[in-house]
């Protein structure tokens, strides 16, 4: 360690690229070409200094082959152990030409009192003093940056559901859809893929106009059509998480709570608001308790629910959520007609995406994944069945996945769908022309 101390101000030159860098110093001899920056170990509200804990990461995926004594650990929310350099090992690199050697120091306990004991381990860097500007404002950046990335791809990626008023953790994402495996429509698809990754590639964008980083879909469609599915091929895309909020779910919480859920980390994830079919507005106006106690049965409405999600709504666009860094909010429906228009203005709901019954390209895709060939006589079959049914791409992967002769078995499938629904409608118009002979009729014909 260097005997002569130099202490210069860094703290100026690097507020605005390196946040909390306060403990951090320059060394130099007075003759020597050289300067040494340390930076101390110092721990900060149970977190290392984030720029000790940047350096630690960063080199630890930069290990020469001249390094021989490593150290690993793994943090609980981790996919693999973080390797970092041991006490006095070396290494030197070139960043932009500019020669630089890291060291890891294990100061004397002398030196300090009170203090913690993180703070007895310091990173030192030396390179040549001329190269002290660029070394400060490009390479110290650079390693937060690239830490920041190297931890975001090792972190566990978590579905939590919504228990009571707290987030609780179910188990790690481990969904295997992705854009290539889920079959929809290939430009749908693409603007999806697009979208999200313009808003990936958007931080700077946000953080110009002031707004906080979020963007809303909204995907609907009838159950199997692929709603779930779509959201893991997001979240897998992204490297997001999942927060699941079942919005029928009894535990609901009253109005003030709301904030309380959200103010919880809700950074980098799927915030998935599902299934709100019941929440929809039914002016009742004067309508006498049976009445709406009628509708409410017939819709499944709560309009404590519905009073709920305007709240909720309200405290997404709200001021506090720049707290939030990146946050993506789906809505999934099973029926877009009976949402609450609020949900559907723009910036609310930034792209609404529909996930239709199985078409016969649909089918195409999924067959030919699943069988490996293609036939042409059962395919057509089959396409002429799917102009006439409403059957879901759920319903056809498990027809698929089901038996060896698969493709039999779909179209056997599909043929008994066919000719259920013939019948079903054949009865309903026999009912309608009954009905139209005697007007009279009771009225529970009327309801059928
Ligand atoms: N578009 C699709 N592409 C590939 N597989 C699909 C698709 N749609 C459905 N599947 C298959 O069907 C299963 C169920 O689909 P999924 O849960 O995504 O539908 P959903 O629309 O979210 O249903 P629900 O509204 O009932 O939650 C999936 O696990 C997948 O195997």
């Amino acid at each position: 360690m260097p005997n002569t101390k130099t202490v210069l101000s860094v703290v100026a030159a690097s507020a605005v690229l390196i946040p909390s860098i306060a403990n951090l110093c320059i060394l130099s001899r007075r003759f020597s070409s050289q300067v040494t920056l340390v930076i101390e170990g110092y721990e900060q509200e149970y977190c290392y200094e984030k720029l000790f804990a940047a350096t630690e990461t960063y080199l630890g995926t930069k290990l020469a082959p001249s390094i021989q004594r490593i150290k690993a650990s793994k943090r609980e929310r981790e996919k693999k152990p973080e390797i970092a350099i041991d006490i006095d090992q070396e290494i030197f690199y070139v960043f932009e030409n500019v020669e630089v050697k890291w060291r890891l120091v294990l100061r004397k306990k002398s030196e300090f009192q009170n203090i913690l004991q993180a703070r007895l381990r310091s990173y030192e860097l030396s390179f040549p003093k001329e190269h002290k500007e660029k070394v400060l404002n490009s390479y110290l950046p650079f390693i937060l940056q690239q830490a920041e990335s190297i931890k975001e791809d090792n972190k566990l990626r978590e579905i939590n559901c919504l228990r009571g008023l707290s987030w609780t953790t179910y188990t790690k994402i481990d969904h295997p859809m992705t854009f290539e495996t889920i079959v929809m429509d290939e430009r749908l698809k693409e603007e999806i893929i697009g979208d999200l990754n313009t808003f990936m590639k958007s931080k700077e964008y946000y953080r110009k106009i002031g707004k906080a980083r979020k963007r809303g879909y909204l995907i609907y469609g009838p159950p199997g059509t692929g709603k779930s599915s779509l959201i893991a091929a997001m979240a897998n895309l992204l490297n997001y998480s999942i927060h699941d909020w079942d919005l029928d779910a009894e535990n609901f919480p009253v109005s003030e709570d709301i904030r309380s859920v959200l103010l919880h980390r809700l950074d980098k994830t799927i915030l998935v608001i599902k299934d709100i079919d019941s929440t929809i507005t039914v002016s009742t106006g004067r309508r006498g308790f049976e009445q709406q106690k009628e509708i409410q049965k017939q819709f499944g409405i709560s309009y404590r629910l519905h009073a709920m999600l305007l709240k909720l709504l309200k405290f997404i666009d709200g001021l506090w959520l720049p707290r939030i860094n990146e946050l993506i909010i789906v809505v999934k429906t099973s029926k877009k007609e009976r949402l609450d228009p609020a949900l559907l203005v723009p910036g609310r709901m930034d792209m609404h995406i529909h996930m239709p019954y199985c078409t016969f390209s649909t089918f195409e895709q999924l067959a030919v994944r699943f069988l490996g060939f293609y036939h042409v006589e059962l395919f057509q079959e089959i396409q002429g069945i799917l102009e006439g049914v409403e059957v879901t791409p759920a319903e056809i992967v498990r027809e698929l996945s089901k038996s060896t002769d698969s493709l039999q078995g779909v179209a056997k499938f599909l043929r008994e769908k066919l000719e259920k629904d013939e019948q079903e409608n054949y009865k309903k118009i026999e009912s309608r022309e009954k009905l139209e002979d005697h007007p009279e009729g009771s009225g529970e014909d009327r309801l059928t």
